[in-house]
């Protein structure tokens, strides 16, 4: 069997209450899942924390620094490229302004909102998890 890729994607969440969003951005029309909506992230690198890498992938992809504020539970799905786990974590926006750098528009949604988007196959357990995370009046941890 080929390796397994490994990949950290951020749900970063702005507001609270009523008025939570979550960032969601759209992939590039060429290579993979092109044009699907995900949350931002990629591929570990090597001597690099998941953590490390979330945080780095927001940098390159939309120009903002994150933190980490929790994890969600990993997800692994076998795409015909090759099984992908992906290991979601909770971020919060620390500074920077938001620019499309690799990625093709970026939108705040609420979390309820979450399902008009086309995610790909691996994200659908994780957008009811964030779903039912955001939906209460739960404060994440800061
Ligand atoms: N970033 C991200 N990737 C996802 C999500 N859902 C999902 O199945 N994937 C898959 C697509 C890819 O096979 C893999 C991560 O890919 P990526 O294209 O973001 O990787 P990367 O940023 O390191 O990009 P690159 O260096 O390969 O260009 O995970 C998601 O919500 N966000
Ligand atoms: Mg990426």
């Amino acid at each position: 069997m080929s390796d397994v890729i490994c990949v950290a994607i951020g749900v970063l969440v702005d507001g609270e209450g009523d008025d939570v969003r979550v960032l969601i951005a759209k992939r590039p029309e060429s290579g993979v899942l092109a044009g699907y909506w995900e949350f931002p992230g990629g591929k570990l690198e090597k001597d690099e924390t998941l953590e490390d890498c979330v945080v780095r992938e927001f940098a390159e992809e939309l120009g903002v620094r994150v933190s980490v504020t929790g994890c969600l539970k990993a997800v692994r799905h076998e795409y015909d490229y090759g099984v992908v786990e992906l290991n979601p974590f909770y971020c919060r926006w620390e500074s920077g302004e938001l620019e499309n750098l690799a990625v093709v528009d970026h939108r705040w949604v609420k979390p309820n909102d979450l399902r008009r988007y086309q995610f790909p196959e691996a994200n659908i357990s994780l957008v009811e998890r964030v779903i039912i995370d955001l939906g209460g009046k739960v404060a994440l941890a800061s």
